[in-house]
């Protein structure tokens, strides 16, 4: 029976410790190699872990969302958060885990186009691209080409966004490098916040998602119970610390420019942890808008790549 709370702990299993000690011939178990995105989107996901117990069943890996992206497709982790163009180019290696996610259905706060201009100055012009994104830069420039109806030239850039506005008119930016800028910088400095979250909500009637959770398929083929605990261990996370988010928030907001009922606003409207039908309906719709060689650019996959999600015993 899963266990209630998502712990990852099992008794030791068959063979007998005699003295405590194991004998010759006993394999150390493995902790699945994890990922977890240093941003604050997911720290209703990680927080808890350290509540139910499963924090120390995991070998967790912190980095932002493209290491974490290049590791899991790399094979340095078995299981983890991927920004979702980075799932589509790799689907035939990995799974998605069923009912959670990093999305929005509508305004994501966190998602943004940062511009001194209106969008629909930004013809020819120069669009800094954060580094730390796969997705968002590629709905950004989605947005721009089919929506706004303009092509800029774009530029990869570390995500500062100071530096990215001293070389461009506009930036794209994720994370909490835009979580500060749209609650605290850009009224400062007068530029105009764009949510992608709530363009692309707008242009299709659809939720996005920004970062799936999956599995390698070889690590579910080699370890098929794991995968499922760890799956059962982040939605019991995810669920617990949506239920105590005013704890999760007033500790997160100590560190921030800004306050706990933000961040609460943060996790309880803007962002959606789910993935249900609405969310992989947004996904397909992402996928064929920008699949195969859409605006002279090669996705990497063709518009109607197949999204396989872990099958739930
Ligand atoms: C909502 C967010 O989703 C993210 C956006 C990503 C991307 O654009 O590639 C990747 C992972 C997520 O962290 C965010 O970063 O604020």
């Amino acid at each position: 029976m899963p266990d209630p709370l998502g712990t990852l702990t099992e008794p030791n299993p068959a063979m007998p410790f005699t003295d405590g000690i194991a004998p010759a011939g006993w394999r150390r178990p493995v902790r699945p190699r994890v990922g977890h995105i240093e941003f604050l989107n997911c720290v209703p996901l990680f927080w808890g872990l350290a509540r139910t117990g499963s924090l120390l069943d995991l070998d967790l890996r912190r980095d932002s969302p493209d290491g974490l992206s290049d590791a899991l497709t790399s094979g340095d982790l078995d299981i983890g958060p991927i920004s979702l163009m980075e799932f589509l180019k790799h689907a035939d290696q990995l799974v998605a885990l069923p009912d959670i996610a990093v999305g929005s259905d509508g305004p994501v706060m966190s998602c943004l186009i940062v511009s001194k201009v209106p969008l629909d100055q930004l013809d020819g012009a120069p669009v800094a691209l954060g580094s730390t994104s796969r997705t968002s830069i590629r709905l950004a420039a989605l947005l721009l080409s089919d929506l706004v109806g303009v092509q800029p030239s774009y530029f990869a850039a570390p995500p500062d966004l100071d530096v990215m506005l001293r070389d461009a008119p506009a930036a794209v930016v994720i994370g909490d490098v835009a979580l500060r800028a749209a609650l605290s910088d850009a009224k400062r400095l007068g530029l105009h916040v764009y949510d992608l979250g709530e363009m692309w909500r707008e242009w299709t009637g659809l939720p996005f998602v920004f970062a799936v959770f999956a599995a390698r398929r070889d690590f579910v083929a080699r370890e098929p119970e794991t995968v499922h605990r760890v799956h059962r261990a982040f939605l019991a996370s995810r669920d617990l610390s949506l239920r105590e988010v005013d704890a999760v928030s007033e500790q997160a907001a100590r560190w921030e420019p800004f306050d706990a009922a933000i961040l609460r606003r943060y996790y309880m409207t803007a962002l959606d942890f789910s993935l249900g039908d609405r969310q992989l309906a947004g996904i397909a719709e992402f996928a064929r808008r920008v699949g195969g060689c859409a605006d002279g650019q090669d996705a990497g996959f063709p518009p109607d790549v197949e999204v396989r999600l872990l099958s739930t015993p």
